[in-house]
């Protein structure tokens, strides 16, 4: 496993009292597959997220990314294990405005101290990967919020991580663009071998999934590992 979650609980103060955001979850996602969580607003969807990826700690439970239980963890290795084995694709895809596509990726690589050459070929690949070879030279405005997201996934794989964990990533876009990034995260999943989360309200999306979790009220109501298709009919 890739990502586990078990027995997690994480509560809010809340006035007087505590609010339950998570409410003893537990969640296996095994490497090179997509697990898609769904859920109304406000049912914890964003908190697991954040605690999956070790950014915030629960009251109890563990978590365990890429075989490293977080239990214990100070904040220092936390985010040496993220840097190391999370990629996170945010909601909106916060790209610098006056940098082009593949600056935006070569800057991640820059960050964790890498040889910049290496990181420019590296950045190229991922661009062709998600379909933006020919893109590598614009700057976000000149490309369109389908293209945007898409860099924004790319700039997620730049460090190889073992889990990506996504947010909404089709909130600004319609429904037909928003199919396309979806079907870019099931591929590049499958390909990479990554251990994905994709958040979402929009259960059009669970079509995507190998695996479905679905929460309600802080709590996993389901939870369903979908059997792999036959080889042939994988993309
Ligand atoms: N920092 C916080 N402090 C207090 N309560 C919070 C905090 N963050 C979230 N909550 C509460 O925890 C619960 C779960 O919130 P969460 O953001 O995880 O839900 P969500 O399913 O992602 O919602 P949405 O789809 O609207 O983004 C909600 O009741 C929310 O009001």
């Amino acid at each position: 496993m890739s990502l586990n979650l078990t027995g997690v609980t994480l509560t809010y103060p809340d006035g007087e009292d505590r609010l339950t955001a998570l409410d003893q979850v537990t969640l296996d996602v095994p490497k090179g597959t997509l697990t898609v969580v769904a859920g109304p607003s406000g049912s914890g969807k964003s908190s697991l997220l954040a605690v999956a990826a070790t950014l915030v700690t629960p009251d109890s439970g563990t978590v365990t990314v890429d075989g490293t239980s977080t239990t214990g963890m100070s904040r220092r290795a936390r985010t040496d294990l993220r840097r190391r084995s999370v990629g996170i694709v945010f909601q909106q895809p916060n790209l610098l405005a006056s940098l082009t596509a593949v600056e935006q990726l070569q800057v991640m690589a820059q960050i964790d101290g890498r040889r910049p050459a290496r990181a420019r070929g590296r950045a190229m690949e991922l661009l062709a990967a998600v379909g933006l070879a020919a893109q590598a030279g614009r700057r976000p405005h000149q490309l369109s919020g389908g293209q945007r997201q898409r860099v924004n996934i790319a700039r997620a794989l730049m460090n190889d991580p073992t889990v990506l964990l996504v947010d909404e990533p089709t909130s600004a876009l319609d429904h037909e663009r928003g199919a396309a990034v979806i079907d870019l995260l099931a591929r590049l999943t499958h390909e990479r071998g990554t251990a994905t989360v994709l958040v979402t309200h929009d259960r059009t999306h669970l079509t995507a999934a190998d695996q479905v979790a679905e929460v309600d009220d802080g709590r996993l109501t389901r939870c369903a590992l979908r059997p792999p298709a036959p080889a042939a009919n994988r993309r």
